[in-house]
């Protein structure tokens, strides 16, 4: 099976399926330092990732957000001295898509680099 971060993200409509609960449980599994949040009724997933200060936090919410304009999905991102918060959800189907848990592995790997 191909590993969810060399997927690519598919064109996200509004209406299309958000994940069932057998593909949130097995995707979920797949990415185990995230966590499931509701947060005003939406699904999302959710990982904080510390630093030493804030220049390095910053450093990794550049590149996440490179990432995201690239596979033009689109994270929250809350970065402060420390520690970068990064959430991650359809909008267009207000609450968990496969494109998703795509983005969260690859936001794993950024700390690869
Ligand atoms: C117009 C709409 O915002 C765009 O099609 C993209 C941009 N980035 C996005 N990011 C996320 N997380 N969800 C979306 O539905 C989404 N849609």
């Amino acid at each position: 099976m191909t590993k969810l971060s060399a997927m690519k993200c598919e064109a996200c409509q509004v209406g299309a399926p958000q994940v069932t609960d057998d593909e949130l449980a097995s995707l979920v599994s797949m990415i185990p330092d995230w966590a499931v949040v509701v947060r005003d009724g939406v699904m999302q997933l959710e990982r904080v990732f510390k630093f030493k200060n804030f220049k390095l936090a910053m450093v990794f919410t550049n590149q996440l957000a490179e990432l995201a304009e690239t596979d033009f999905h689109h994270p929250g991102i809350l970065t402060e001295w420390g520690k970068v918060t990064v959430t991650w959800w359809s909008h267009s189907v207000n609450g968990l898509h496969k494109n998703d848990f795509i983005m969260a592995a690859k936001t794993d790997e950024l700390l690869l680099n």
